[in-house]
Parts: structure tokens; sequence; C-alpha cells
């Protein structure tokens, strides 16, 4: 169930939604926390359930043989326990909910402090910290109170419950000892077979405050659940209202011109974006009506205020922002980046069946590195792991049992081997050796680090122990190892020094690659060939809020009708 989990969160950027629209709290804690007791509490309540059958079939016989009316009264006075304990124990059902959401944020806000530890301490921060996790550790306090309250209640009732009726049997059946009907052993039996129905019939009351935080369990990972499917099967909407992303396979089906013919320079297009207008989420206007294609080396820089909705601009390309209306479409080689081997449904897709131009949203989950497309984001990101897992990510893994032949030969149950990532699928793209990474890595001018840390399989806190502008540099040496058409960066030099800036630059552009680059340094001007200026919007005027400037512009790329 875990992984199972873990692929819905993964799948269709749902993490993401959840994140950047807090759809829901916590989803870690559901997977690790909630699973678990979900599955421990559902395997102890069967078990629970087949004894109590088990045993009211073996008892009943008995008490029922000895005398009926003791077996009648014994089942009035569960069923009106069990009505008392529903009422006194209703608000345990909420408050469990509650406890566990509260204690995942207190933990969280910890996490937190863990992983900005640094900033933290450049403010100097801590008595604010403090203050903040003490805020969500008594929230959650507060919380418990109120449960432990509510369960004295209700163990009050279930104590008394339990005992007041354990001289009801003796009582009942000694007159008929001593009028001779019976011998002394049956009153034993009979108190015997007496407690065990009343323990059956009591199983809710009993166990009443197991099965609402069974309850609140089942609640949280249900809510958890119809979000993964909501975002899964979504792909109903409107498309005049939504921007679509478009992937194109150029040599299967290329696109004709408004006149039927076939365009001379479509395997040279790699983006087209048509009557693009990006909106925010409460739907003011960022950009209006962006229309621009973007040919093989033809380098475009982004500009703009801050605010002014660049990064989005990026976002809606990578299929994260989809506010707005328009069309953007990537041109992917046929062939040259074959679709991935496994599918969002874990099965090898017939690839004869694929169109790339639909628009679907199984078609995002296709990852976009497969297709020569990436993304540098803003923040550079590190995984944990060693220096060779950082450069291999995202487009291939580097696990120490991936290449073991079989699940058995390695040990694993077979649902614990790892998945293939679905970047790898490049046929052409053999993974990079050692000697590739160490040379990727003097590339960038991060060979140093090598003999810093003795060996690319060491493992450090990566996002710690290096700088913001060499993490950005790694990010750049994952670039040039994976060598996509086209990388869309969002100011990914922005930490960097003008020296290693135009450094970066002529690396990419000498292997070949296409990028679009957010910034706002002028000094970067000298390595593209357009920029395309987004102002702030006028929410009054209809008018476009951008235009483009040539700049060290080639006349090829101008005769291919770019602008
Ligand atoms: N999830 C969101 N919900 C609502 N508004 C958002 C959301 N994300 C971004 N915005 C708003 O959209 C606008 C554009 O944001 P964006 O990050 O694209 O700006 P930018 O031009 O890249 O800015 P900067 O140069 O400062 O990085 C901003 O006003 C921002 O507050």
């Amino acid at each position: 169930m875990t992984k199972y989990y873990m692929e819905r969160y993964l799948e269709n950027q749902t993490f993401y939604k959840i994140q950047s629209q807090s759809i829901i709290d916590n989803p870690d804690q559901r997977i690790v926390d909630d699973l678990s007791s979900f599955t421990g509490t559902a395997l102890s309540f069967s078990l629970t359930l087949f004894n109590a059958a088990v045993d009211l079939i073996s008892f009943s016989n008995i008490l029922f043989g000895i005398y009926p009316p003791l077996f009648v009264v014994l089942l009035i006075y569960s069923i009106g326990g069990t009505a008392i304990s529903v009422f006194l124990g209703r608000g345990l059902v909420t408050l469990n909910f509650l406890q566990e959401k509260k204690e995942a944020d207190f933990r969280y806000g910890l996490v937190r402090v863990r992983e900005n530890s640094e900033s933290i301490a450049f403010y100097g921060g801590e008595g604010n910290e403090m203050q903040l996790l003490l805020q969500r550790f008594r929230s959650a306090f507060e919380n418990l109170t109120q449960l432990l309250i509510a369960s004295r209640n209700l163990e009050f009732f279930t104590s008394g419950y339990r005992y007041l009726i354990q001289i009801l049997p003796a009582a009942v059946v000694a007159p008929m000892y001593f009028s001779g009907k019976i011998e002394f052993g049956v009153i034993n039996q009979s108190v015997s077979a007496f407690n065990h129905i009343l323990g059956d019939f009591s199983l809710i009351v009993y166990q009443f405050q197991a099965i609402s935080a069974f309850s609140a369990v089942i609640d949280r990972l249900g809510e958890f659940d119809d979000i993964l499917d909501r975002s899964s099967s979504k792909g109903v909407s409107d498309p005049s209202e939504e921007i679509r992303v478009v992937y194109h396979s150029v040599r299967s089906s290329p696109v004709l011109e408004s006149n039927g013919s076939m365009p001379k320079d479509v395997h040279q297009k790699l983006l087209d974006i048509e009557n693009l207008t990006l909106q925010t989420p409460s739907k003011a206007t960022l950009v209006r009506d962006l229309s621009l294609a973007i040919n093989e080396k033809d380098h475009l820089l982004v500009m703009g205020p801050s605010g002014s909705g660049k990064t989005s601009l990026l976002r809606a390309m990578a299929g994260l922002w989809s506010t707005g209306r328009g069309t953007i479409t990537f041109y992917v080689k046929d062939g040259e980046y074959p679709l991935p081997s496994i599918s969002s449904d874990g099965n090898p897709p017939e690839v004869s069946t694929v169109h790339y131009d639909m628009h679907e949203e199984l078609e995002r989950t296709i990852n976009r590195n497969s297709r020569g497309i990436f993304f540098l984001p803003q923040r550079p990101y590190m995984v944990l792991g060693t220096l060779r897992q950082q450069l291999l990510y995202p487009t291939w893994a580097e696990d120490a049992i991936a290449n073991l032949e079989s699940p058995k030969a390695s040990g694993l149950l077979p649902f614990l081997m790892p998945v293939p990532v679905s970047g790898n699928v490049s046929k052409k793209l053999a993974k990079p050796t050692t000697d590739d990474l160490i040379q990727v890595l003097e590339n960038v001018r991060l060979g140093y680090i090598l003999s810093r840390i003795g060996s690319l399989d060491s493992t450090c806190e990566w996002s710690s122990v290096l700088s913001l502008g060499e993490q950005q540099r790694l990010a750049f040496a994952r670039l040039l190892l994976s060598k996509p058409k086209l990388v869309l960066l969002d100011e990914s030099t922005s930490a960097l020094d003008e020296a290693n800036e135009a450094h970066l630059y002529q690396q990419i552009r000498a292997a070949g690659i296409t990028y679009i680059s957010v910034g706002h340094r002028n000094t970067i001007k000298d390595y593209h060939n357009r920029i395309l200026h987004i102002s702030a919007t006028d929410p009054d005027s209809t008018q476009q809020n951008w235009h483009i400037d040539l700049v060290n512009y080639d006349i090829d790329l101008v005769n291919r009708d770019t602008v």
C-alpha cells in the first residue's frame, strides 16, 4: 500500500499541486503513519471479529442451555451499552483526526527548522522558532487534553458496564442450585459463558477508543485517496479556460501550414507559443496574448520587473500552471527521444497508439526529460545521496541494488525492487561513466569538490555543504550530461559571478542546447538572440504587455520566421 500511494502521490505532479494549493495537510504523515495504523488495526480488528464470532457460537449454546432468559438480558444489556458508548464517545473521531493533524504539523515545524537551519541561524530566529513550535505543540497538547477527557468519561462508563453485570449470572443461577435443579459446577459454567458472550456482544463498547482512532485514520486516508483520484482523472475541463501543453512528434505527424503545405523548417522548430494569456488563480492577468516560436539555437531571454510573471511563464511551459488560455507546443523529434518504457499505469505503452499532439493529463505524466526538454528551477534542488546521484539526477538512477537481475537474488520482495526512472529512456543516451562525471565536473569548474570530498560516492548534506553558486554549477553539470534539446533556465545563474556565468552559457551553447532564460542581469543579454520583455499589466487595458527585442540576432534564424 505504501508503494501504491507513493506512486499515485508522485504521478501527474500531484505532490506539487497538493503543496502549492495547500489542498490537504501532511500527505507524508498519511503515507507513513496512517497507512501503518490502517493496516495494523484492520488486521487486528478482523482477528478480533473472527474470535468473537467463534466464541459467540461456542458459548451461546452453553448459556442458552442453562437459562435462556439470561441470554436475552445479556443481549439487551449490550445493545443499551453500545448505544450509550457511541453517544459518549461521539466526539472521539474528530478529536483523533485533529490529533493526527496537529502532531504532524508539529513534526513538520521541526523538520523545517532542520532544513532551514542556516537561514534561521543567520537571522538569529531561534526565539521566534521556539514560539512557533510551542504554538504547534500547545495546539497538539490542548487537543490531546480534550481527547484524554473524552476517553476518561468513556472509560468510566466502560468499567461500570463491565463490572455492574458480573453478579447477574450467579444471582440468577444460584437459586436454581439451591432448589436442586442444577449442579454446583453449573454456576461457574454459566458465569464463564456469560462473560464470554458479554465480551462478544460488547465489542464496540470495549474497543470504542480504538475504533474511533481507526475511523479517524480512515477519514484521513479517504480524503487523501480522493485527492489522488481526482488528480489522476482530471482532464475533462474546458480547453478554452486552460493552458494546453502539447508534445508534437515531428516525424510522425508534422504540422501543416494554414495553406495545407508542409513547412520547410519544421524539424528545426522546438517550441511554439500561441495566444498565451497567463493568469494567477485569482484571475489577475500576468501576460496577455503572447505568441512566439523558438527554433534550434535561437536563445531567448525573458526579462521584466519582479512579479511580472516570468517564472509563471516557465511554469506554464512545464505544465505546472494551467490558469489562463492558449497553447504551448513542444516539437519532439520522433525516435530521438523514445517514449518511456513504463507508462503511468506500470505497463509498457503501445508506441503505435500514442499520439504526441493530443492534450491529455496523461501526457504530462510522461517525463519531459525523456522528450529532450529540461527545466532548471530558481532554487537548485539537491537530492539526498552521493555526488554521483546528484549528477545523474533526474535522468538516470543510481541504486546499489538496481543492477540485480531478479528480486530473488537480491532477497528483496518484488514490490521493493527499484522502479525504472522514467527519464532514463533515451536509447541514444548511455549512462555516463565515472570519467564522464569527473569531466563534466571539470567543465563546470567544480573539479575541486571531488578532491575535497574524496570520491563520487561520498554522501553529504549537499544543500548545506555546497554554496548556492556551486549548487547552480552542479545543476548545469546535470544539464550537460543529459544533453537536452531545449532547456528553460529560471535565474539559474543568479548566484554566480559573471565569469562563471559566461563560462556556463558557453558550455551549454557548445553542447548544442537551445535555452530560454529568465534573468535580471544585463550581462546575460550577450548569450541570447532575442529578449522577451514582459511589463506589468494594466487591468483596464486589453493591449499586449510584452515585446521582443532582437540582440545578436542571426539572419539565418530570422529567415526561419521565428519572430
Ligand atoms: N500560486 C499562486 N497563487 C497566486 N498568485 C501567485 C501564485 N504564484 C505566483 N503568484 C503571483 O503571480 C505573480 C507572478 O509570479 P512569478 O513568480 O511568475 O514572478 P516573476 O516575474 O518570476 O518574479 P521574480 O522576478 O521576482 O522571480 C506574482 O505576483 C505572484 O505573487
